[in-house]
Order: structure tokens, then sequence, then C-alpha cells
């Protein structure tokens, strides 16, 4: 069955293969080398998760299931908002083609903030670890459903070896699996389905359970309310990746706040 993810990956290598052509790889490792040094992203997630939630928010102006979702799209200011609100991380959509993102959002979200930022984008090839470097990342996404093993673990390496974090994300159980296999601490599990683009969270509900000890449990998409988190935490996620929720509010600094507004702690923690 052909998902988005297999259109994506054409498009993507063949956008890949052209800047391959037109950069050397010895002009993007000394790009690589030249920005700025690495803000620890699973770092800020962990120490965020010890005592309440750790968020990584997400600027994203359009996607392939909702088409255009705010059309006011500033980066730098959308960073900044998500920095008052009290976000751990952000996250980047640089994609053009399916999410109207950009590398020079990443950039500039970047240098707007202090925050470590996610490159959120389809990585295939080493080249595109090293250019994420180069664009200012301080974490890439590895997508389980689009890579092997093999790829998945050469894609991890290189993002460790310029002391980049990686999100690795899943979908089910067999995927899941795989990414146990790989070094990251971070488990993504995304609640939307790839073939449908239906969201549910009883996808984190039923993998958090078989996610290791040792790592940190991301719950993607789909979430709307305090409500929302404060269910997930019971099933042991800690940190969650917000997009569209946040995005669609005019005022995203509040709607931050007001979604970190229920943490473990005013629960009585579990
Ligand atoms: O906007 P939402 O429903 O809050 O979802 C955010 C994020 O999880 C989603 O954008 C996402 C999850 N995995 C991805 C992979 C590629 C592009 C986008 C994504």
């Amino acid at each position: 069955m052909s998902t988005i993810l297999d259109r994506i990956k054409t498009y993507k290598l063949e956008e890949v293969a052209k800047l391959k052509a037109s950069t050397s790889l010895a002009d993007l490792e000394a790009a690589a080398q030249a920005a700025a040094p690495p803000r620890g992203f699973a770092r800020a997630l962990r120490d965020a998760a010890t005592s309440g939630y750790g968020l990584i928010a997400e600027i994203k102006k359009a996607s392939p299931s909702k088409g255009l979702i705010r059309a006011d799209f500033d980066p730098p200011e959308l960073a900044k908002a998500y920095e008052a609100g009290g976000a751990t991380c952000l996250s980047v959509l640089t994609d053009g083609p399916s999410f109207q993102g950009a590398d020079a959002y990443l950039m500039a979200a970047h240098d707007a903030v202090d925050l470590p930022c996610l490159r959120k984008d389809f990585l295939y090839d080493p080249w595109q670890v090293t250019q994420s470097r180069a664009l200012t990342a301080d974490c890439v996404l590895l997508i389980m459903a689009s890579l092997d093993d093999g790829q998945a673990a050469e894609l991890e390496q290189a993002a460790f070896d310029l002391g980049m974090d990686v999100l690795i994300e899943v979908h089910d159980e067999a995927e899941l699996d795989r990414a146990a296999l790989l070094k990251s601490p971070l488990i993504g599990i995304n609640n939307r389905n790839l073939h449908s683009f239906e969201v549910t969270l009883d996808t984190t509900r039923r993998l958090a359970r078989r996610v290791p000890e040792d790592r940190l449990i991301v719950a993607e998409s789909g979430l709307y309310t305090p409500d929302d988190l404060a269910d997930l935490a019971q099933y042991g996620a800690r940190c969650f990746l917000i997009g569209e929720s946040l995005m669609r509010q005019p005022d995203v600094a509040a709607a931050t706040r007001a979604i970190l507004s229920r943490p473990l702690t005013a629960q009585g923690g579990l």
C-alpha cells in the first residue's frame, strides 16, 4: 500500500540528489562545523520530565491532511511565543512540498530563542543529517516506517557524531521493537496513522507500555487539551509534541501556557 511517505521519499531523494550536485560535502561539513553548537535536546526533555511535562512545540504552516493551518506565519515570532509559554524544545517543519516549510524557518526560529530545535523533515541519507546540523538543528527525526534497520542505525550514528540528538518515530509495535534496537533515548509515538491520517490517542495508550524503561516517550499528534496530556501521562508519557492545536490559536504563548496548565504534580503525581 502506498502511503504519503512513499510519495515524499520520491521527491525528497530527487531534492537531495540536486543539492548534492550543487554543494560539495566538504563545504557542507564546514558549514556544519561552523554552526552554533548543539543545544541538548534530549537533556532538556529529560530535565523537564522530572518535574512536569516536556513540550516540543511545533512550527508548522500547513500539512497534507489539513492544508493551511496558519496564515499569519512568522517563525521567529512563533518561536518566541512558544518559549514565553513554557515550551521545552521546538520542532520546525522544513519540508516544502507537503508542509510548506523551509530550511530558513528552522534557522530563524533557532536564532530567535535559546530552546533546542528539532528539524522536522524526512531523512534518508547521511548527507541530510550533516545538512541538518549546518541548518542549526539540535535534533533530527527518524521515521521508522520509511527506513530499514541499517539505514536508521547509520543516520542515528551520523547525528550523534555531529552532537545532535535523535527522535525516533514509531506507529506500531513492529516499528517500536526496531526502534528499541537503536541507541537514542527519545521514542516518539505518532498518534496519526500514515495510511488513513486518522488520529487516535489509543496508539500511545497501546504502545507506551512496550517502550523500554530507559527511554523517554514523546506522544506525538492530535493533542488538544491539558486533559489529553494528563490522560497519556497515566500511560507513562511525559513528553509531548504538539503542532496544530497551538498553531491555530491567535495567542500562541497563552495557548502554550494553557495546555501545560495541568502537570502531574497538580494531580498529586503518579
Ligand atoms: O499537529 P499535530 O497533530 O499536533 O502533530 C504534530 C506532529 O506530531 C506532526 O506534525 C508530525 C508527527 N510526525 C511527523 C512527521 C513528519 C511531519 C509531521 C509530523
